[in-house]
């Protein structure tokens, strides 16, 4: 089953065209980093397929609902953890998940239950009674998707998770989205072309607004003959922006 499919997705904020006929397939339980560089395109396509944004023209579905026709009925199947942190600082990070279960409708009890798996889930018990605006960078981020998985989603966006905290925090991350990979689908945005490595099932890579390649790791690396992911990378988008 695809969890996601775009067709000719586009966005134009007046006269630049930020995505330009983005025709993607993401299959139901699969990892997939979007790569690109600054300015390629890729919070852009994750915010039209989150509902945030509208496209200009094309189209794009969750799950086969659409996400201009029905974005009600797309809320319910994603969960997102963006780069600004939607996390209320002032409230301890248990504080946090139960005031959104609650908000999304969970009983006292249900929001106790799911809040507890959560904390269990993301390793997070310990920072429990924590204010959020106390704690680290890379716990912060944990919180966040934590926050994203209250709906319980079939698809989980995570846009930069590790961006800016430091490398055993990004590891600490890297364990937790591990632990979460094939229970859902899961958009990430990185980067951090050995964070792409570590855990995509496949990658795709915008520039200028335009998905310019797509395969597994290991293709992109075969294809461009190296064992680096960011050489091969590297190369890719140099040849599309004609450095080569
Ligand atoms: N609200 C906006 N108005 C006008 N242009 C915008 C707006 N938001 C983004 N853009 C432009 O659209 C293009 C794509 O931006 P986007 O944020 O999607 O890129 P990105 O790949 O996520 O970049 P980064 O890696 O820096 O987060 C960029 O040229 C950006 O300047």
């Amino acid at each position: 089953m695809k969890a996601i499919e775009t067709v000719d997705l586009t966005k134009h904020y007046s006269t630049h065209i930020a995505v330009n006929q983005l025709n993607l397939s993401i299959k139901e339980g699969e990892l997939f980093a979007l790569l690109g560089l600054n300015g390629a395109g890729k919070t852009t396509v994750i915010n039209m397929l989150t509902t945030v944004l509208s496209p200009t023209s094309g189209e794009a579905t969750i799950h086969h609902v659409s996400i201009q026709t029905n974005p009600q009925q797309i809320k319910p199947l994603i969960g997102v953890s963006p780069q600004e942190s939607a996390v209320a600082p002032n409230l301890t990070v248990e504080e946090n998940i139960l005031l959104l279960a609650t908000i999304y409708g969970a009983s006292n009890k249900e929001a106790t239950k799911q809040c507890n798996q959560i904390l269990l889930q993301l390793d997070l018990q310990k920072e429990r009674t924590k204010k959020a605006k106390h704690l680290s960078g890379g716990m912060m981020r944990r919180l966040s998707m934590g926050m994203a998985l209250v709906t319980k989603p079939n698809v989980l966006f995570l846009d930069e998770p590790t961006a800016g905290v430091d490398v055993i925090a990004r590891r600490e991350l890297w364990n937790v989205i591990n632990e979460l990979k094939g229970s859902m689908t899961i958009v990430l945005t990185t980067h951090h072309m050995e964070e792409a490595d570590a855990l995509a099932d496949r990658v795709g890579i915008m520039a200028n607004g335009q998905l310019i390649k797509t395969g597994t790791p290991a293709e992109l690396k075969k294809q461009k003959h190296t064992h680096s992911l960011e050489d091969a990378f590297v190369s890719f988008v140099q040849l599309e922006e004609g450095y080569e």
